[in-house]
């Protein structure tokens, strides 16, 4: 007998339900005395039994109710929810399983947008995390996250080395808002030394939609996957109108031309986008034009 049998058993029901905690009721035909029952324990004791419906019972036995399922027979769960939520775990598999990394992925997104709620204007600096410290590059993002800090707009980069460095470094430095959205990554450092607000998030969907949200406009620098999985991600939700239109600059006109040439050459003329359009993505090889561009409508 499972324990939900014993549950109807003592209840006196022929043809008993049981949920999933554990907890019995009797079956439906007496349902309405149930609810009567449970208002007042002690008519219970003294209420006419009403007359059970052996018709409605089920040949497979009681029902047992998990949420919207219900299982019978053989398919009844020997133990239950309750009982599974109290005992002690030897096996931690469910750490490790899709429901629980909801939760986990949930309560990043909670961080992220609790962090970054009050940043006010922001924009970000997309660009390789291989960039030597003696790259032009370096020093033309250093300056970018200079002159963008000096106008009072916060700046959001991956929080990494190379042009993540020299943006957050210029921000920082003079004296504004320098941000770090890292990504978890085994042996990685972590969060350059030049953010003063940085979280590192385990998701790189989660941390992009943090770029997105609280970005109003982005500067690409020269990059690799990361940089152009950022840069199209963007593009893809501006086209798409999922956000809203923002400045997209790309500095380094030799390295990103031929991209775009292909984009406006064979992509184009395969009907797979439609024409650029040139006020959504500018090409610059000027760190002042680049960041005049991108904080246009700050
Ligand atoms: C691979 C190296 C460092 C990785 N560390 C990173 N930390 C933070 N953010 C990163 C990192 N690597 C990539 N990103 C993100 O992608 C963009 C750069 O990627 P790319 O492939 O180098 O173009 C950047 O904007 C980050 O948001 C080397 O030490």
């Amino acid at each position: 007998m499972t324990d939900a049998a014993a549950g109807d058993e003592a209840a006196g029901s022929v043809a008993g339900t049981a949920t999933a905690d554990g907890t019995d009721t009797q079956g439906d035909a007496s349902a309405a005395a149930d609810a009567s029952d449970a208002a007042d324990a002690s008519n219970a004791v003294t209420a006419p039994v009403e007359p059970v419906d052996l018709e409605d019972a089920s040949p497979l036995g009681d029902t047992y109710h998990r949420g919207p399922v219900i299982l019978r027979g053989q398919m009844i769960p020997k133990d239950n929810t309750t009982a599974n939520l109290l005992k002690p775990d030897a096996d931690t598999d469910w750490l490790h399983m899709d429901p629980w990394r909801v939760l986990r992925i949930q309560s990043e997104f909670v961080d992220g947008f609790g962090a970054l709620a009050e940043l006010g204007p922001a924009v970000a600096i997309f660009g390789s995390a291989r960039t030597p410290r003696t790259d032009p590059v370096y020093k033309a993002a250093r300056r970018m996250g200079s002159q963008i800090a000096k106008r009072n707009i916060a700046v959001i980069t991956g929080g990494g080395p190379g042009v993540m460095e020299a943006a957050n470094r210029g921000a920082a430095l003079a004296g504004g808002k320098s941000v770090g959205l890292g990504i978890e990554l085994p042996h990685e450092q972590g969060l350059n030394q030049w953010v003063n607000l940085g979280m590192s998030f385990r998701y790189f969907f989660v941390r992009k939609t943090m770029f997105v949200k609280y970005a109003s406009g982005v500067i690409v620098c020269p990059g690799g996957f990361g940089t152009l999985d950022e840069m199209f991600e963007l593009l893809t939700l501006v086209q798409t109108h999922k956000v809203a239109n923002m400045p997209v600059v790309l500095y380094g006109e030799e390295y990103w031309q031929g991209l775009f040439d292909w984009l406006n050459g064979p992509v184009s003329d395969h009907g797979m986008i439609s024409a650029i359009d040139p006020h959504l993505v500018t090409l610059t090889d000027d760190p002042d034009e680049a960041v005049k561009l991108v904080t246009k409508g700050l």
